[in-house]
């Protein structure tokens, strides 16, 4: 295969039906129906919505409410927390509960905010939501390791559709938010046999003067180095789709080809005199936006109009902060090394839903799998809020912010000190951070550096 692409054949996915594409409006009355979405409860997710009244915004809580659901949590007071949607705000209030009540992280007698936050008692997170119907209705599915909330679902209905109709898709989102999960689920979605073939290709990887013999082959002599005739992405992904990831960093050049190609239903490989037929459904993704690079003179118009529409967007992850707790499970899963072995702790999980994780889905896995590490470290089989990386998440520092940050730090502790803290907190290297008055990155990458492997101080 030539560089940058790869050609799999994809597992099969339960083809669902599409009638439950549900339209949540406000009902004629204009009733809301607010609820409580328990997300995660005893070190496991969950997807319950407790539901207020009909016709009613306001909702207690406590061990009995939890119980009903099959959701048993000691911490949990038997009158713990009253909620209440008002005005388009919420209220959330403590009832004199025994462990408190925590409002995005912080414990509260009682707190008002505009927008829903993330609540906890005891070991249980929850999230209030305006309209619970569509949680109801559609759930929270897990298959094939993809977690897919209510957006996901209705997005993914949307994609099997367009991949019915036969048109190409443009799929929109920031990095790591399952792009390419989407992609592959437009190719299955397409009917096409599972021998088809699905070929991704990152356009932003391919160098410029070998992007044409990389998407459309070459014949043997047609330029310098090639000895031998190249087949091309183009030609791999007959019959199938063909993923261009990263679309708006193909040269224009290629666009116009790209184009020709996508028009005429023939590839003409560099040095061919002879034209190829080939028959490949395209879908592209890009975190730009295409419009304002075709205004701008960087994408070819026509080709916008044959692969940019229609688009669907994919939500950044804190948008579709339900899954998260979901994602943490399947990251703790899929190592050897943490599964069955360590569980993610409410607190944890809770700060996971509080930080914006601009690297979204890639990111939260990776980051689970370091907690779940330093978590094993420190020898407690329950991942803490202190096991998450505080740097882990967090919105990236415009360069402004790292001018600020490149103020001269605190003097770096000395080696001896950080060794001396990290075999006294038995090779956890938050609390070690913690024990130096440092940020766990300085110490994260001290131990990197040396290569000190933590789990000798255990
Ligand atoms: N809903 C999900 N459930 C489980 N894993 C997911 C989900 N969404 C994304 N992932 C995982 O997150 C990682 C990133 O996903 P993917 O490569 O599809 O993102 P992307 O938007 O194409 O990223 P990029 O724009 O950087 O190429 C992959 O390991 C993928 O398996």
């Amino acid at each position: 295969m030539p560089s940058g692409g790869y050609r799999r054949t994809l597992p099969t996915l339960k083809t669902e039906t599409l009638d439950d594409a549900l339209e949540f409006a406000p009902d004629t009355m204009g009733t809301t129906h607010p609820g409580l979405w328990v997300v995660h409860s005893g070190e496991q997710p969950k997807h319950h919505v407790l539901a207020c009244g009909e016709g009613e915004h306001t909702l207690e809580v406590g061990r009995d409410e939890l119980a009903a659901a099959g959701i048993l949590d000691g911490r949990v007071s038997r009158r713990h927390v009253r909620i209440e949607l008002d005005d388009a705000r919420w209220t959330v209030r403590d009832l004199g509960s025994r462990n408190g009540t925590f409002v995005d992280g912080r414990r509260v007698q009682s707190a008002r905010s505009l927008s829903a936050p993330v609540v906890r008692i005891g070991h249980t997170v929850m999230l209030p939501v305006g309209d619970r119907r569509p949680y109801e209705a559609r759930g929270l599915v897990v298959r094939d390791g993809v977690v897919m909330g209510s957006s996901l679902l209705m997005l993914r209905d949307r994609i099997a559709l367009i991949a019915l109709s036969g048109a190409s898709v443009l799929i929109l989102g920031e990095t790591g938010t399952g792009k390419e999960l989407c992609a592959e689920a437009f190719h299955t979605a397409s009917g096409q046999s599972l021998s088809r073939p699905f070929v991704a290709v990152n356009c932003a990887t391919i160098q410029k003067e070998l992007a044409e013999g990389i998407l459309f082959g070459a014949r043997r002599g047609a330029y310098t180095g090639a000895v031998t005739d190249t087949l091309g992405l183009v030609q791999a992904a007959n019959g199938g789709t063909l993923f261009l990831d990263e679309v708006a960093e193909l040269d224009l050049g290629v666009q116009a080809k790209l184009l020709r190609v996508l028009e005429t239903k023939r590839v003409m490989p560099l040095g061919g005199v002879t034209p190829i037929e080939v028959n490949v459904r395209v879908c592209a993704a890009t975190h730009k936006d295409l419009r304002v690079e075709v205004t701008e003179g960087r994408f070819r118009g026509d080709l916008y109009f044959r692969i940019g529409r229609p688009e669907v967007r994919l939500p950044a992850l804190r948008e579709r902060r339900e899954e998260i707790p979901w994602l943490i499970e399947r990251a703790l899963a899929s190592s050897t090394t943490t599964r069955a072995k360590v569980t993610a702790g409410a607190e944890f999980v809770e700060a996971c839903m509080l930080r914006p994780w601009p690297g979204n889905v890639r990111e939260l896995l990776a980051e689970s799998k370091i907690a779940a590490l330093s978590a094993m470290a420190a020898h407690h089989g329950s991942i803490l809020a202190t096991d998450l990386d505080e740097e882990a998440g967090r919105a990236l520092a415009s360069a402004d912010e790292s001018e600020v940050d490149a103020r001269p730090e605190a003097p770096a502790p000395e080696p001896e000190a950080i060794e001396a803290a990290l075999r006294a907190e038995h090779g956890n290297v938050a609390r070690a951070a913690a024990r130096l008055g440092v940020t766990r990155g300085r110490v994260r990458r001290y131990v990197e550096r040396q290569g000190i492997d933590v789990r000798t101080l255990r």
